[in-house]
């Protein structure tokens, strides 16, 4: 396999890249440079804030987002941002009631900063292996569970992008590479629940099948071996309106996405590497959303259910995607509200199925950047794409007929809007358009999370939007299958694929 990370290393690409018909004008990279500073910035702690009025503004926010820029960047509280003045969507931060003892992690997107940078380690790791050893995750069809490669689409492509890349479905079965041996070695300082179990009815067994999805390895015996856990406290509220309780059920599922459960019980304290542990026996504290709902004080009153089970290494990754649900639900949820309080039916008939994609992409430094893409303007397919990034920029997006340059805020999580939220939302929120360049000197990592429906379901604008509004179908509905299959096979162009099905 030719990838870029060889031909990086290689003495002959340091003299000059070869010229082809594809090779972009200079004048083309040229994004407005400070404008990204007007990005939406959305905080995530005030959707879980017990007063309303903060959760109606940020969902009104988070929807103007997705409908004026697509784009939006979800920020740890803790960080700073340079000329927040200029910041169209700077909220405060009003915490959540804390969960016992570890009030600081639980705030905006949630997901641990050591994750994140584990993550993007291991990813570094992945691609600094031997081409031999990447060889066999190469994959010859567009719905393979894994794929490594460096052009879109080999066959058809005329041009190598400058950057390499792993793709790989993580949800609702989780495939990756099994090296380099990095990527199973994610802290075991928490586990996140699915945020989903308290609130549309599903079993304490479904939370299982998540935990053992973290990894696989057979664990060997260990000396202590039992770990305590302690969950949530949720925001509660006397006298909920119906309104009120729907609120809180959706505080609740995000605050669960959020959750952290922390172990403890371990001599030393410091962070437990995974290998260096046996089988864990996990207890878990259980509260459904009804206990929450009923209770009156600060402190729900519930009876517990204790579940154990026996905890496996978890993989970075598989962490991570769990980590960032919250983020990638809540914003849906709620931008299908701020359409006029409806509820899209928007995925999958069993939300099981519906499908997570992660894209691992490696820009390494190249020598002429002028002359070379990391990834040409596209947009995504799926419903919203998250993506973090290490501190190199490079990705630049389109606003109103002009690129912008995306500063890298550390520790925050980019949100994009897809093909699949346009189509669904009948053209009301555009998938955005964005692109990769690269540099001279830097390695750029970036890992994109993206999640649609399941492979069968149709994708198609929402009926209840058309209903509502009068509105007549501007897509035409299509297997989320085939739509991939479409994209995937396809030179990565633009909105090309989208207006597939434009009617
Ligand atoms: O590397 C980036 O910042 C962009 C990646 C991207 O657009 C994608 O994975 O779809
Ligand atoms: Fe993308």
């Amino acid at each position: 396999m030719l990838s870029a990370t060889s031909l990086s290393n290689h003495p002959v690409s340091l003299i000059s890249l070869p010229a082809t018909p594809t090779s972009p004008n200079p004048k083309e990279f040229a994004a407005s440079e400070p404008e990204d500073l007007s990005i939406p910035i959305i905080d995530f702690s005030l959707l879980t804030s017990g007063d309303p009025n903060c959760r109606t503004q940020i969902i009104q926010d988070l929807g103007k987002a997705c409908e004026k820029w697509g784009f939006f960047m979800v920020i740890e509280c803790a960080h700073t941002l340079p000329n927040t003045s200029t910041l169209e969507f700077v909220v405060h931060v009003i915490r959540v009631q804390p969960p016992i003892g570890y009030c600081n992690r639980v705030v905006n997107h949630g997901v641990p900063e050591s994750l994140m940078k584990g993550v993007i380690t291991a990813c570094d790791e992945f691609f600094n292996l031997r081409e031999e050893e990447k060889e066999e995750f190469e994959g010859k069809h567009e719905l393979d569970p894994i794929r490594c490669g460096t052009s879109f689409h080999a066959k058809i492509d005329k041009v190598f992008y400058w950057r390499d890349f792993v793709k790989a479905f993580v949800h609702p079965e989780f495939h990756f590479p099994d090296k380099p041996t990095g990527f199973r070695k994610a802290e075991m300082g928490w586990v996140f629940l699915d945020p989903c179990w308290n609130n549309h009815g599903r079993s304490h067994r479904m939370i299982w099948e998540h935990l053992s999805a973290i990894g696989s390895d057979p664990l060997v015996p260990m000396k202590s071996s039992m770990i305590s856990v302690s969950l949530l406290i949720l925001p509660t509220q006397p006298n909920l309106t119906k309104a009120g309780r729907e609120d809180l059920h959706m505080s609740a599922s995000l605050l669960c996405h959020k959750t952290i459960i922390y172990f403890s019980g371990f001599d030393g304290g410091e962070g437990l590497v995974a290998d260096r542990l046996g089988p864990l026996r996990l207890s878990i504290k259980l509260i459904s959303s009804t206990d929450l709902a009923c209770a009156p004080h600060s402190r729900p009153c519930y009876a517990p259910t204790w579940i154990e089970h026996e905890l496996r290494p978890p993989h970075y990754l598989a962490a991570f995607s769990l980590a960032v649900c919250a983020p990638q639900q809540a914003p849906f949820t709620i931008t299908s509200r701020w359409l006029g309080g409806k509820t899209l039916r928007c995925k999958s008939k069993n939300p099981k199925d519906e499908r997570e994609c992660s894209l691992q992409t490696f820009y390494p430094p190249c020598p002429q950047p002028q002359l070379a893409m990391g990834l040409p303007p596209h947009s995504d397919h799926g419903i919203l794409t998250l993506l973090i990034q290490n501190e190199v920029g490079g990705l630049q997006l389109k606003h109103n007929g002009e690129w912008v340059h995306v500063t890298p805020v550390p520790n925050s999580i980019l949100v994009n809007t897809g093909d699949h939220l346009e189509i669904l939302s009948n053209g009301r929120y555009k998938s955005v358009l964005h692109r990769a360049v690269v540099n001279k000197n830097t390695t750029r990592i970036s890992l994109a999370m993206a999640n649609g429906p399941s492979l069968d379901s149709v994708v198609s604008p929402a009926l209840e939007l058309l209903d509502g509004e009068g509105q007549l179908p501007a897509y035409l509905p299509m297997k989320y299958k085939d739509y991939l299959k479409l994209q995937q096979s396809n030179h990565l162009d633009g909105k090309a694929c989208l207006d597939r099905v434009r009617i």
